[in-house]
């Protein structure tokens, strides 16, 4: 089986690999099935925020007790509470604790994972945060879509415009010329368009920019409450949209028709106890569902396996459709279909060597997935094996 991955690309598939349709959610059902154990491309992971410090195990009893996001942000917790404790941490600290995630990540099953910045909301720390993540693109064999994320909360003494300003005139532009001197490599940039953060009109304004410097447009939308941002979205030419449990058959239509993925996020409708996106109406309006583990202080979960399973008993996603959501289509959400996400030739030799006569033993069971995994392969390497 190796042998067909020279220089880490596929060059050819031991068995059928029209597994998957480019974009869309299709079938996958024909799992290769080699001494008793199956093989599954390596899980790409659409949406996380790895990269900080303090944890907020404090607001899980908040949450617990019935306090809704916004509540316990009103309270002084939330993303304001980890950008002070992340301002405050060392660069050395913050890449220790992430390479630690992203391996744990990556015994779970996941070779492609997109990391958002956005708990500096400064530009120092800011930079700081994606500094840490081109630097564990050198130490840990996973493959990471960095996203540029300063705007996903309105920092303490700016108003949301001057706090939208600061991320245009001030981090953009630090940030490009990181990117023209190669000494960050971005895909995508994101904002947190919320009532109370930044509105439809501040996160157009900010998404904009990013675009023009040749960032993917990849944001939270429609999560809490609807704010018609999927339309928005759809309008800038947005690769991804995440979250979406509050999108309209507006939003939907006009996402199918600028094909916008849909990340979403099965853990944060979760803990937060919130309704599932309409995930079948999208799936049936045409537009591309991935999902993420949103790993972040506030959904604390880095297992892709545990994702899907949530995918199908809370959205209602059949097993076919979480793992086309957990690899293909979530690498197109991060604009990296063509080298991800599937078996097939000129992409990356990134699989899973299921010890399972089912493929679908990866989401049958219930926590725990990662004892199902016997291998994880990245670029033709066993990069990990149970
Ligand atoms: N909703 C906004 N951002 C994150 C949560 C960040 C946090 O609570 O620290 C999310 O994607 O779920």
């Amino acid at each position: 089986m190796l042998k067909n991955f020279r220089d880490g690309l596929i060059h050819a598939v031991g068995y059928d690999a029209d597994i998957q349709k480019k974009y869309c959610n299709a079938k996958f059902d024909r799992s290769l099935d080699a001494s008793g154990m199956c093989i599954v491309p390596g899980l790409v992971d659409g949406h996380t925020h790895p990269v900080w410090a303090g944890d907020r195990v404090h607001e899980f009893a908040m949450k617990l007790a019935g306090a809704t996001y916004m509540e316990v942000h009103a309270a002084g917790g939330g993303i304001n509470f980890t950008v002070d404790h992340t301002r405050k941490a060392s660069e050395e600290q913050l890449l220790k604790d992430f390479e630690e995630r992203l391996r744990r990540m990556l015994r779970c099953g996941t070779t492609l994972v997109e990391c958002k910045s956005g708990y500096g909301l400064d530009v120092e720390t800011e930079v700081k945060m994606l500094q840490v993540m081109e630097n564990a693109k050198k130490n840990v064999p996973i493959d990471i879509s960095s996203t540029f994320c300063g705007a996903h909360s309105v920092p303490k003494g700016k108003t949301a415009d001057e706090a939208a300003d600061d991320v245009i005139n001030v981090q953009l532009a630090r940030i490009k010329a990181l990117m023209d001197s190669g000494e960050l490599e971005l895909d995508s940039i994101d904002v947190f368009c919320e009532k109370g953060v930044y509105d439809v009109e501040q996160t157009r304004r900010i998404l904009h920019a990013g675009k023009e410097m040749g960032l993917l447009i990849n944001f939270h939308g429609e999560e809490l409450n609807y704010l018609g941002s999927a339309q928005m979205g759809a309008e800038l030419g947005a690769t991804a949209i995440s979250h979406l449990e509050e999108v309209s058959d507006e939003g939907i239509a006009a996402m199918a028709t600028s094909n916008t993925v849909a990340v979403v996020l099965p853990t944060t409708a979760y803990i937060l106890r919130l309704r599932a996106p309409p995930v079948r109406k999208m799936i049936d309006g045409g537009v591309p569902v991935a999902l993420g583990s949103d790993f972040n202080p506030n959904a604390f979960c880095l297992s892709m396996p545990l994702v899907m399973h949530l995918a199908c008993v809370n959205f209602r996603m059949t097993m076919n459709e979480a793992l086309c959501a957990a690899t293909l289509n979530a690498a197109a959400s991060v604009g990296k279909s063509h080298s991800h996400g599937s078996l097939e030739v000129g992409k990356v030799g990134d699989m899973l060597v299921i010890n399972a006569p089912r493929w679908e033993h990866l989401i049958y069971q219930l926590g725990g997935q990662d004892h199902v995994i016997k291998h994880v392969i990245r670029r033709g390497d066993v990069v990990h094996s149970n």
